[in-house]
């Protein structure tokens, strides 16, 4: 379970600071901004306000203000999205983000949050936690991809859904950092897998 980001897990949050992601030559500090900004491809401006926010609990509250003005099938796309978001944030973090999924080994991953029975799970006053975990189910399958080596980790192709766009522009593939060195290995490991 993770809940603060401080905490042992707490990077597996997409609130979790040092996890940046490059799109399109932008520097974006967590997932949380890059998925918020994913509510407004058709405003261009509002994405650059939530994207420059220092916080994501910020460019959270930033996207709030601006509820009304997100993409109209955004309750059909947003787990494909959030999908994809986590695995930029894995492309672009294999040493750190990478290392601490596998570090969850096979345990079950929960979001506990106090106000979100979507993406986590709630508690109750018997001390369980109810909720989909949307976000805990998609990190177990991302850890599952990773640890099988069946994820590209050299790129990752734009989402295949309408005006997947930053700052008027369609997103193109994004690439792994060069300095991440459990990227070398992985992508090694998953061209092998491809060759034979
Ligand atoms: N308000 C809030 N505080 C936190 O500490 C959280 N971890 C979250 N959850 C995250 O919010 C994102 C979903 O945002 P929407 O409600 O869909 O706009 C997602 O990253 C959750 O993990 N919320």
């Amino acid at each position: 379970m993770f809940h603060k980001t401080n905490e042992r897990f707490g990077g597996l949050s997409n609130m979790a600071p040092g996890f940046p992601i490059t799109v399109n030559n932008s520097f974006i500090r967590t997932s949380e901004a890059l998925y918020q900004a994913c509510r407004f491809p058709h405003l261009p401006e509002v994405q650059q306000l939530v994207i420059e926010q220092t916080s994501p609990m910020t460019a959270k509250m930033y996207a709030r203000k601006h509820l009304q003005h997100t993409r109209e099938d955004w309750d059909s796309v947003r787990v494909a999205l959030m999908r994809w978001c986590l695995r930029a944030k894995l492309l672009q973090n294999q040493s750190t983000f990478g290392g601490l999924l596998l570090a969850t080994e096979d345990l079950p991953i929960v979001e506990y949050s106090t106000k979100d029975a979507f993406w986590g799970a709630k508690p109750q006053s018997d001390g369980t936690l109810v909720g989909k975990n949307v976000l805990g189910r998609l990190l177990m399958e991302l850890r599952e991809l990773y640890s099988l080596n069946k994820i590209d980790c050299a790129q990752l192709k734009p989402l295949n859904v309408s005006d997947f766009n930053l700052f008027g522009e369609k997103i193109q593939t994004l690439t792994a950092r060069l300095n991440d060195e459990t990227k070398v290995v992985s992508t090694a490991i998953y061209n092998q897998e491809i060759l034979i």
